[in-house]
């Protein structure tokens, strides 16, 4: 479990952020004291079946505050689906979704920032234009642009067009805009995806930052290298079913995490046959 740290980036609003010089600060949660650990999601038997196909067989999984959780599992382990139900864009067949401890609504998830495959983004803006079209659909103050241009490190890029960045400024600007309105839990699907290793890097540090600044994180990826470095817990699902959940270091077969993971998703794969 990582303790939250005062805020490197800046970035205000995010809960137990004491603020920087110049930079007071503006608690979004100010009942929640620095260094607790609130549950941010807390999902229980969450069923999702298509048809005869149970893409979700009865999953738990809980994300606290300040934490990096990753949801690992091959093609088709129902990673995507579990997303779309808590961002509300599926309904689950049955089970609990609460975030903050309220059910999947427009109010929990105005405390909801995610971003799911290549961000979408304007070609012909740049990264400012792009933030203050955002900050205005969603009714937040243009300061709150700054520091999340500063977490991203995309300050000196914020006057260049969109279109002649490289994948990497892409994926950076994504995360700005879904910063921006200064969500405590943020969803990331597949976040290095393409990246090359000093990108991979650099979305590593953003990832933790955010963490230490209270927000919580929620990782998915088919790929044990791209969490591995990043969390504190994983959750490994295979068809819809949860084959582990705990540290990444619970994995280990003979002290080797990757021979575990892959020990796991092969005896699995052979149960489900
Ligand atoms: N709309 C749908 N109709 C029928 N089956 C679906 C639908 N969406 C997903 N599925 C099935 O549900 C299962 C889980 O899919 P999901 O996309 O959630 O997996 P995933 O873990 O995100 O995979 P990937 O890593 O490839 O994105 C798969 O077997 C998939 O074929």
């Amino acid at each position: 479990m990582t303790t939250p740290t005062p805020g490197p980036s800046g970035i205000p609003g995010a809960p137990g952020t004491p603020g920087t010089p110049g930079n007071p600060g503006t608690p979004v949660n100010p009942g929640a004291p620095a260094g607790s650990t609130a549950r941010a999601l807390a999902i229980r038997d969450l069923h999702k079946h298509y048809g005869t196909h149970r893409a979700l067989d009865g999953v738990d999984l809980t994300v606290r505050t300040g934490e990096v959780y990753g949801l690992l599992g091959p093609n088709g382990a129902g990673k995507t689906t579990l997303m779309k139900a808590l961002l509300g864009l599926q309904r689950p067949t049955s089970g609990s979704i609460e975030i903050f401890g309220r059910p999947v609504g427009r109010e929990s998830l105005s405390e909801v920032g995610a971003l799911i495959e290549v961000p979408g983004l304007w070609p012909t803006l740049t990264a400012d234009e792009t933030l203050r079209v955002h900050a205005r659909l969603r009714c937040v103050p243009e300061e709150w642009i700054e520091p999340a241009l500063r977490l991203v490190k995309m300050t000196e890029a914020r006057d260049r067009k969109v279109g002649a960045y490289s994948l990497g400024m892409r994926w950076r600007l994504g995360i700005a805009v879904a910063l921006l309105a200064r969500p405590r839990l943020i969803v990331l699907d597949e976040p290095t995806n393409g990246l090359d290793p000093v990108g991979i890097r650099e979305m590593r540090g953003i990832i933790r930052s955010l963490a230490g600044e209270g927000v919580a994180v929620l990782i998915a990826s088919h790929q044990l290298a791209e969490v591995a470095q990043v969390c504190d817990r994983v959750q490994v699902l295979v068809a819809g079913r949860t084959q582990y959940e705990g540290p990444l270091a619970g994995l280990a077969v003979d002290g080797d995490v990757e021979a575990g993971f892959f020990r796991l998703l092969e005896t699995a794969d052979a149960g489900i046959r």
